[in-house]
């Protein structure tokens, strides 16, 4: 069974919505958090935020829901067998997009938001020119505000400390694969030859990306400031991209090329079946396939082919389904109830509010059951 540890903005919906296919085809037994999709995030893990395991499944099969990672209470949840994987991104284009997605909700962005309307320059420019002067590091919510990618993997991510390498070393050992966003057709192959999966069921489309008017360009200055500022990720980063080129040689490089490339012709011949149109602002989209907005980035969806067939139509909605979307669906397949919500410190509400919630999921819901026939 998979685990996938969900990293902040690199790139981890669009392999979670892979796992979520694969694990609806094979009826797999999700480890769903109790509460809403997320796992009581910013909080560390803890294997009671898991719901109950499904009627008839003696094991939870795979687990891919945001989590603040902690081993030893993950290892309580899942299998002895359990394939452990996560992804990471280069640590510069990782946190411009977490501020740029969470610059309302991280108290210490938003700061920099309020003193950069005075100074009229960019919140992300002001937020570097001065980090630490925003930054009350015993402020949960402020986990995300520096090293985001550590903070999410459970290591120390204030500063250096004497056991971060210790840390490091038992990531290294958990984790049989750290997939690298940069080449993430690459590592995806990695992950099929890891799972046992071929490239039909490796096809994708890059999800929850934001619109061109909301990645902000990035000067050599700001560049050298986000390391220094992230300096923790970029170890980390460099550590694994490293380890990412050892598996890859031991893969062997040609047969890494050929694989990824055959992928991509995989990925593509479905995209083409499926998409009409690609970075369709939220409101051309549909309730079902809008991804989840914040009040300062705007992240696009697609939108389908009208004439599809019946069987092409439940494959391309899942293709394209935001978290969410697809969340709750599988939720509601697998304990016949929909996600409770709860308040957690990150908010991240269902897509529409709780009146709507049940009609519209159920619609949802209805609508990816009834067309590919599977029924509930
Ligand atoms: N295949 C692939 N390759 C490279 N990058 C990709 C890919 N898929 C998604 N993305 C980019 O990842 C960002 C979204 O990350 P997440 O899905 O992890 O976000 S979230 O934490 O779950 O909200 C988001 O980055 P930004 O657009 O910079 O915000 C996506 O564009």
């Amino acid at each position: 069974p998979p685990h996938r540890e969900q990293e902040e903005k690199t790139g981890s919906s669009t392999v979670q919505n892979l796992l979520f296919r694969l694990g609806e085809k094979e009826k797999a037994a999700f480890a769903f958090p109790y509460y809403t999709y997320q796992f009581a995030y910013p909080e560390r893990f803890r294997s009671q935020f898991v719901d109950e395991l499904p009627e008839g499944a003696a094991q939870f099969d795979i687990l891919c829901s945001h989590m603040r990672l902690d081993l030893a209470q993950l290892r309580q949840v899942m299998p002895q067998n359990t394939v452990f994987f996560t992804l990471l991104r280069d640590p510069v284009r990782t946190f411009e997009s977490v501020f740029s997605y969470f610059t309302a909700t991280v108290p210490a962005f938003a700061q920099a938001k309020a003193a950069a309307a005075v100074a009229r320059k960019s919140a992300l420019s002001v937020f570097l020119e001065s980090p630490e002067s925003f930054w009350d590091p015993g402020e949960i919510r402020n986990g995300l505000a520096k090293n985001p990618m550590c903070f999410d993997l459970g290591l120390n991510s204030q500063g250096w400390n004497a056991s971060w390498p210790e840390d490091l070393a038992q990531l290294e050992d958990a984790f049989q694969l750290v997939m690298i966003a940069e080449h993430f057709d690459e590592s995806l192959v990695l992950l099929g030859a890891l799972l046992g999966l071929d490239h039909e069921d490796l096809a994708y489309v890059r999800l929850n990306a934001r619109s061109a008017g909301s990645v902000a360009t990035l000067d050599e200055g700001t560049v050298g400031r986000l390391r220094s500022w992230n300096a923790l990720d970029v170890l980390l980063y460099d550590f694994f991209l490293q380890l990412f080129w050892e598996k890859a040689e031991l893969y062997g490089l040609d047969r890494l090329e050929r694989d990824a490339a055959l992928l991509r012709e995989a990925a593509e011949r479905l995209r083409q079946t499926c998409v009409a149109r690609r970075g369709v602002p939220p409101g051309d989209l549909e309730d079902l396939l809008r991804p989840w907005q914040t009040d300062t980035a705007t992240v696009v969806g697609y939108e389908l082919r009208a004439n599809l067939s019946q069987q092409q139509q439940g494959r391309c909605v899942r293709l394209t389904l935001p978290e969410l979307q697809y969340h709750a669906h599988l939720y509601f397949l697998q304990y016949g109830r929909d996600m409770r919500s709860a308040p957690t410190l990150f908010t991240r509400p269902p897509p529409v509010d709780k009146g709507e919630h049940g009609i519209h999921l159920h619609r949802g819901g209805e609508h990816l059951r009834g067309k590919d026939g599977r029924g509930t």
